[in-house]
């Protein structure tokens, strides 16, 4: 169960600067809508879970409010900023680099801000990677494109070189966007800072398509990615309607969360059959998969079914499960052994039939994020830059119901966030495609 000490957020000292914020914070109290500084925010958000740990309400596990300080730890004229974006593409990362950039160097005047290239590799001198001076001229309007400007890589690197460009560029604060491996890397960039006695604040924006980063609100660029991924779901139901038998197959994104597969068919509402990673599923017997398929083909003349990469794994025999750079486990390609399992499958069974396959892959994450994740972004941006400035390391930003809070980093790579099997978006997802509980 959380605790207190999950909670904790680190500090690098005391604040005692004045922040240039601060006058617009004089008269701020809690309110629905925003939650100030000295006040805290409930872990647990029902009286059942509150209430099963038996403690007066003062002493329930909270979480540090995000959003500006009234006194700040550094001094923006002598503050210098390293920002590095890590893993793969999300839409808003730009957003996000323009929002630190704009903020940091508008409202708390910080003038000296440097952009590593292509993920931590750009701290090590071998990669001969140059860095970018990262001005508001140079960001304004970065956020047109998708992708990132400063690049982007998998691949360890060690963290005792990362800590010696930090020191070689006198950085103070270093943002790091990324997913959960980038967040690994952070905590052992802190570990090192702490071993030197630096004083370097290390905060993070979570970054992750596939919505996998737990305690929080959707992930920035997950709306974008989902609502691109509508577009094959249309595309392949348009295919499967217009084709005696037709089947219209879509693989999604997702390796070990199926968020991307079940909203952007919940958004569409259009698909038969959603396969995540979360909810293994039998292919062959009177209640797998392929024969559920087969039926309903029979019956209403076409099908769509949407799989997650990360889906069925356990059925892909030919498969050699290597790991990519940052160790990350290479996928079998489930779409493809779906599709020739479903033509065998209706070609035995007699059943006439049209798959049409899907694979949208990279497209749905390359794209610039729409509005709601621009201003999310934005948001997300501004939260990290009043923690640093505050001096909380170790920590990265997150919205969490509703809410922008500090969430440790320990915390934040603990688990993975799944879609629950049990829980009310599966049940959903169950309810939009008429699917049964389970393949069995
Ligand atoms: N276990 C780890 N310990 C230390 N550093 C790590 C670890 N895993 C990854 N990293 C560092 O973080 C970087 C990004 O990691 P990774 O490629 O796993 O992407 P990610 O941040 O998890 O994003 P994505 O959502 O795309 O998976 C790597 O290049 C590596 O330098
Ligand atoms: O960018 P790469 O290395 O091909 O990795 C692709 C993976 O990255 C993700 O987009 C997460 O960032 C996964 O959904 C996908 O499996
Ligand atoms: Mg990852």
């Amino acid at each position: 169960m959380i605790g207190h000490e999950d909670l904790a957020v680190r500090t690098l000292g005391p604040c005692r600067i004045d922040s240039p914020l601060a006058e617009r914070l004089a008269s701020r109290e809690t309110t629905q809508h925003s939650v100030v500084e000295e006040d805290r925010i409930l872990f647990d958000d029902t009286i059942s879970m509150a209430g099963a740990r038996g403690l007066p309400v003062e002493q329930l596990p909270s979480l540090e409010p995000g959003g500006p300080r009234k006194r700040i730890y550094f001094d923006p004229a002598k503050t210098r900023v390293g920002i590095v974006t890590c893993g793969g593409l999300c839409p808003g990362l730009n957003d996000v680099i323009r929002g630190l950039v704009l903020e940091l160097s508008r409202h708390y005047g910080v003038r000296r801000i440097v952009g590593f290239r292509n993920g931590y590799r750009g701290f090590i001198p071998h990669y001969g990677e140059d860095v970018v001076d990262l001005t508001p001229e140079v960001v304004q309007h970065i956020d047109d494109e998708g992708g990132t400007i400063l690049g982007t890589s998998r691949g360890l690197q060690d963290p005792e070189e990362i800590v010696d460009a930090l020191e070689r560029l006198n950085i103070n604060i270093l943002f790091v966007v990324g997913g959960d491996g980038t967040i690994r890397g952070a905590m052992e960039v802190v570990r090192v800072i702490g071993e030197r006695g630096l004083k370097v604040a290390v905060v993070g924006i979570p970054k992750t398509i596939d919505n996998d980063i737990p305690y929080i609100d959707q992930s920035f660029g997950f709306q974008t990615a989902m609502a691109e991924a509508t577009k094959s779901i249309h595309a392949a139901s348009v295919e499967a309607r217009s084709a005696p038998g037709g089947v219209g197959l879509v693989k999604l994104m997702g390796r070990h969360s199926g968020f991307i597969a079940c909203y952007s068919v919940l958004a569409k509402d259009d698909a038969d059959y959603v396969l995540i990673p979360e909810v293994p599923f039998a292919l062959h017997g009177e209640r797998g998969f392929l024969e559920h398929l087969r039926r309903r083909v029979e019956d209403r003349g076409h099908a769509v079914v949407v799989v997650a990469e990360g889906a069925g794994q356990e059925h892909i025999e030919e498969h050699e499960p290597g790991r990519d750079a940052s160790g990350n486990v290479r996928l079998g390609d489930v779409g493809r052994l779906l599709r020739r399992l479903i033509c065998e499958h209706l070609d035995r069974a007699g059943v006439e039939n049209n798959v049409r396959y899907f694979d949208p892959s990279y497209a749905i994450r390359s794209v610039p994020a729409n509005p709601y994740d621009s201003a999310y972004c934005l948001r997300l941006a501004h939260a990290a830059v009043h923690a640093a400035m505050a001096g909380r390391t170790e920590v990265i930003v997150a919205r969490r119901r509703r809410r922008f809070v500090h969430i440790p980093m320990p915390l934040a790579v603990s688990r993975r966030n799944h879609v629950d099997p049990l829980g009310d978006l599966w049940m959903s997802v169950l309810e939009a495609t008429g699917q049964p509980v389970r393949f069995e």
